[in-house]
């Protein structure tokens, strides 16, 4: 069978409906119709090309993304887009610019941590984009340590003015993107100094350069900070430095939502928490969580047409196997593929959420804070380890061809894996998962009953009186043969248990330290284990809650229940020493959960290809050619070659002076 008959035949095979399918991956209707509209636009569009990114020198790509950034934002005002449809074409046009932090952390930002006066003044002309916003925060010495931050804003009661400085090299604003060569302001972290009392770091507005000629205002030095990792990636964007001398700004640009400095120094603290200085990394951590599920159905598009593609050995009759036919090809990427929809599904949840703790601020009530934060720091720490991994697993299944650039997969991967890094190192997020755990549990004999994603927690002390039987029999009971691990309750009852035991494990382990900070370093490792084990436990929960829902669409319901059945087996059997030391399943469950995962495989295999359909991405926005929708992809492969420059000419330059001398130099030895 020819290239291009391939991904038809495997398409005719499928067993539910795709549309219906695409629906459900969107979210709505609605939402479907946006995207696919969004998507169209854009890859009909030439000004949105992105096939040259990797061969461009940095100076050509940044003017390139320049001229898309505000070429995107005409279109935007001349369609009259809403918001959403804005969003969209921002996703679609796939390339990291100076708009994504403007839009992504300066407004809300300000949103966020201004008061109403402040939002009323900034908030218009950031819409309009007659100022254009960066979040300077990191700096060169202190990223993950917030209040170790040294950039310093004096509060100046003569002349009512902040003085923002920065006193060290190792203070220099270092990382933030838009500010090396565009943003005009900046939301400034510094330590507020007033009559020469330290209160915390805070958020400033600062005026960075000119709007009439875009020079650096006096007392700012800024630039670029230099290539990253990968070609075309994140070189887009211009990651900046920045460092003050002593900058005078109106005292009225500090955001005082959370605190207040009056005229005379004095701070007045707000019934806002502390911590919503920390709010606007809150949101942008739930939209990476929503933004995982994208890359990594992107990379798990482009490896699944490919191994449906590809064939090697096993030819008795002249046609070799499709390598997506092999067990174990199937066993890598079949997990991948589950954990795209996993994450998506989360990541709605954690919409929700978002949306609700945002509501429950806005009428004072701080209650829900402390948990939205450890589920965005931990899922955001989960989805976008797991994330990175698969798509560089994703390159692998494709063999040498995964390495091309054509195949989309390196470049997928250098845009990607700074998503562990930035928005809080995803170590450190586990910590204060673990920290807010450790938190509950020690709560727990005080009667106070956790609520939300803990409320398992409350089910703990049940759970340890079994704990001298388990060893032998395990707690799930009702496990006898493969099929009873398709029960929600037993997937769910096996999740809760490990996380529960993890939890009340370390906490025990914890009271052994006379002092609980020396206990937590020391531990930490430990600690961050079961921070894991209680994020996979919400991302499995919500995937089960999921197919609770009403789904439409004939066969769409059977194929999520066999990609979450997926995704938690195989969790349960690359995390089985949790299991097993927990003593929630015995060896003969682990076993059985095994068998049911190889079953689940063939069940998914005749759809495989349809699952990826249901992204409903277009060849612009997979940009790789093994990923392309009609699987003609050697031919197009061969064609791509030869649009390398190498290419350009048959002799390279450099013939005469390299080859050339060193061919005539061996000809004349060999004579010798
Ligand atoms: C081209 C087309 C153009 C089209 C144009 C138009 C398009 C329109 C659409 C645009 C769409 C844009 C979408 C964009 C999406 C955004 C893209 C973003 C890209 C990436 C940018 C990356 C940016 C960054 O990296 S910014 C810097 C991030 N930095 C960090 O994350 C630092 C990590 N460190 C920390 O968060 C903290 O310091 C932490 C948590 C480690 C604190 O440790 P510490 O122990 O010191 O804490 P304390 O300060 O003492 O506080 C403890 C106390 O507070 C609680 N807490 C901590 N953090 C939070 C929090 N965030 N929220 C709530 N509570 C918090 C903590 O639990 C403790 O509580 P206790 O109760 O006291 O225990
Ligand atoms: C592409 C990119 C874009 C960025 N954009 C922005 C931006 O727009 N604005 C902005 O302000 N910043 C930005 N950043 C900075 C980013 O937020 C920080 O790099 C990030 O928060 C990590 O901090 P760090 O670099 O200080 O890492 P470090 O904290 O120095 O981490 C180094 C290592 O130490 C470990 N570690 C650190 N602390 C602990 C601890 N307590 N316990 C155990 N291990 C620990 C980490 O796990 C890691 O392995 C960006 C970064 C990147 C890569």
């Amino acid at each position: 069978m020819e290239g291009v008959d391939i991904l038809p035949h495997e398409r005719s095979k499928t067993q539910f409906d795709v549309d219906a399918m695409k629906i459900v991956w969107a979210g709505s209707r609605h939402a479907f119709e946006v995207s696919d509209r969004m998507a169209r636009l854009v890859a009909s569009d030439p000004a949105f090309q992105k096939d040259n990114r990797s061969r461009l020198g940095r100076k050509e790509l940044f003017k390139n993304t320049l001229r898309k950034a505000t070429y995107a934002w005409k279109r935007i005002l001349e369609l009259r887009l809403t918001e959403e449809e804005a969003g969209r074409l921002r996703f679609f046009v796939d390339e990291p610019a100076f708009t994504d932090l403007h839009w992504g952390m300066f407004v809300p930002a300000i949103k966020g941590q201004g008061t109403e006066e402040q939002q009323q003044k900034w908030l218009p002309l950031a819409y309009k984009m007659q100022i254009i916003g960066c979040y300077a925060q990191t700096e060169l010495g202190h990223g993950s340590n917030v209040q170790g931050l040294e950039t310093t804003a004096t509060f100046d009661p003569d002349k009512d003015e902040f003085v923002i400085h920065s006193p060290t090299l190792t203070s220099s604003k270092w990382w933030p993107g838009g500010l090396g060569k565009v943003s005009t302001h900046a939301v400034v972290y510094a330590r507020l100094i007033t009559n020469g009392e330290e209160h915390g770091v805070h958020g400033f507005i600062v005026q960075l350069r000119s709007l009439d000629d875009h020079m650096p205002l006096p007392g700012i030095t800024i630039g670029d900070i230099g290539m990253k990792f990968g070609n075309g990636a994140y070189n887009t964007m211009d990651n900046g430095v920045l460092t003050f001398d002593h900058v005078r700004i109106p005292r009225n640009q500090m955001l005082m939502r959370v605190l207040q400095v009056t005229s005379e120094g004095k701070c007045v603290q707000s019934n806002v928490p502390r911590q919503l200085i920390y709010g606007t990394m809150v949101f942008v951590r739930q939209t990476i969580v929503a933004d995982a599920s994208s890359a990594l159905s992107r990379a798990v598009c482009i490896a699944t047409r490919y191994s449906a593609v590809r064939r090697q050995f096993g030819s008795q009759d002249g046609v070799e196997t499709q390598v997506i036919d092999y067990k174990t090809q199937q066993n890598r990427l079949f997990p991948l593929l589950a954990s795209a929809y996993a994450f998506r599904f989360v990541g709605e949840w954690l919409k929700w959420l978002y949306t609700d703790v945002t509501q429950r601020l806005q009428a004072n009530d701080f209650s829900t804070l402390p948990e939205a934060h450890a589920c965005t720091a931990g899922l955001k720490s989960l989805t976008t380890t797991a994330t990175a991994d698969a798509i560089e697993e994703c390159r692998k299944l494709c063999g040498g061809h995964g390495y091309l650039c054509a195949s989309g997969l390196p470049e997928l991967f250098a845009v990607y894996v700074p998503a562990c890094t930035y928005e809080g190192d995803n170590v450190v997020l586990l910590l204060q998962v673990a920290r807010f755990l450790m938190k509950t549990v020690s709560q727990l004999g005080s009667g106070k009953k956790p609520i939300g994603t803990t409320a398992y927690l409350g089910r703990v002390q049940d759970l340890m009186q079994c704990r001298c039987e388990v060893q032998t029999v395990g707690i799930i009971y009702s496990i006898n043969a493969a099929e009873d691990w398709l029960k929600p309750s037993v997937m769910l009852e096996a999740f809760e248990a490990r996380s529960a035991r993890m939890c009340v494990a370390r906490a025990q382990n914890l009271g052994k330290f006379a002092n609980p900070e020396d206990g937590f370093a020391e531990l930490s490792a430990d600690l961050v284990e079961a921070a894991v084990a209680h994020c996979q436990l919400i991302v499995v929960s919500k995937f089960l809650d999921k197919l609770q829902q009403d789904i439409p669409g004939n066969g769409v319901k059977q194929q999520l229940q066999n990609l979450c059945y997926i995704y938690a087996l195989n969790l349960l059997h690359k995390h089985l020493g949790d299991f097993l030391s927990t003593g929630c399943i015995t060896p003969k469950q682990a076993s059985l959960a095994n068998d049911q995962l190889r079953s689940l495989y063939s069940q998914v295999r005749p759809n495989a290809i349809a699952l990826v359909d249901a992204f409903n991405y277009t060849d612009h926005y997979l940009g790789s050619v093994l990923g392309r929708y009609d699987g003609n992809v050697y031919p197009k492969l061969y064609e791509e070659a030869w649009k390398d420059p190498l290419n350009d000419s048959v002799l390279p330059d450099g013939y005469n002076e390299y080859i050339r001398p060193l061919l005539k130099q061996q000809l004349h030895n060999s004579r010798l």
